[in-house]
């Protein structure tokens, strides 16, 4: 019997990477996760065991960290693209998927060489590659979002099964993770991928702060449509957020109200609600 394998790739998964920029007191971190994964001609292995395509994982890894060295690294979406134009011109490679995430810090204000950990969300980078063709995209995950007003939820059909009451001021609260590509480069003289992540995380921070929610499906369209307003570089954005439900407490029965003060913040089961926002073509 024969079968037919496809989807091949192989890589080194989350190469915990730190470098530091030393180029004046005020150092600079940047700490990086990145996974590679190579395509092309790499069926041998596969079938018959022979490595002789094979570019090791090991290799791999090294090569991230000697490209750091040697190219540096700024956003991860520029260290990634330095990763894929490396891997293009090695041979049997047709494709590459890479992706990164990063953990930022913050200097402390003490000295130029002392860092806190910053932000509860992870930034994330992906460039793939398929042949000449090259896309790239940015996101971000974990980011912790509260509102405790301004969020309402009702309207919503009822049947036998149904038991939620509407409610006109809940807590809306989420963790997002959103994706987008990019249809081209963000100008290096706006800052290029940093300034561009931050102009579409401080939109989508702004939309959910500025939305007076009637479901938290409305809240992710205008957060996307904030982050493609703010960056025309971005295509389509895809966002998904848990409706992190919080339920107001009965204190009745200890002869208490409970004017939207006190909840029970529930972790499971959540609702789980998702889009992608696009541009319209042409
Ligand atoms: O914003 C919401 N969207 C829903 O689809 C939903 N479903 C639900 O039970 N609560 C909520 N809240």
């Amino acid at each position: 019997m024969t079968y037919t394998l496809t989807d091949l790739q192989h890589g080194k998964a989350e190469v915990r990477i730190v470098k530091v920029d030393r180029g004046s007191d005020d150092h600079v971190l940047h700490d990086l996760n990145v996974t590679t994964q190579l395509r092309g001609d790499f069926e041998t292995a596969y079938t018959e065991g022979d490595n002789a395509h094979v570019h090791a994982t090991d290799t791999q890894k090294n090569t991230v960290y000697a490209l750091a060295r040697e190219h540096g690294v700024t956003s991860p979406e520029d260290f990634l693209l330095t990763l894929a134009a490396h891997w293009r011109t090695q041979p049997w490679v047709s494709g590459t998927s890479l992706s990164a995430e990063q953990f930022s810090w913050l200097r402390l204000p003490t000295n130029g060489h002392s860092f806190v950990r910053s932000g509860q969300e992870t930034r994330t980078a992906l460039v793939e590659t398929d042949g000449d063709a090259t896309t790239v995209s940015a996101g971000l995950t974990d980011l912790v979002v509260l509102k405790s007003t301004g969020s309402e939820f009702h309207g919503f059909p009822r049947d036998r099964y149904t038991t939620l009451a509407e409610t006109d001021d809940r807590i809306l609260a989420t963790s997002v993770t959103a994706t987008w590509q990019y249809a081209g480069t963000p100008s290096s003289s706006g800052g290029g991928y940093d300034a561009a992540y931050d102009a579409a995380r401080a939109a989508m921070l702004d939309a959910f702060a500025g939305t007076h929610s009637l479901a938290l499906q409305q809240t992710i369209h205008a957060m996307g449509s904030a982050a493609l307003d703010a960056v025309p570089e971005i295509a389509r954005i895809h966002i998904q957020c848990p409706n992190k439900h919080h339920f107001l407490v009965d204190l009745a029965p200890f002869g208490l109200d409970n004017p939207g003060e006190v909840f029970f913040a529930a972790d499971r089961p959540y609702g789980l609600i998702q889009a992608t926002v696009a541009r319209e073509a042409g």
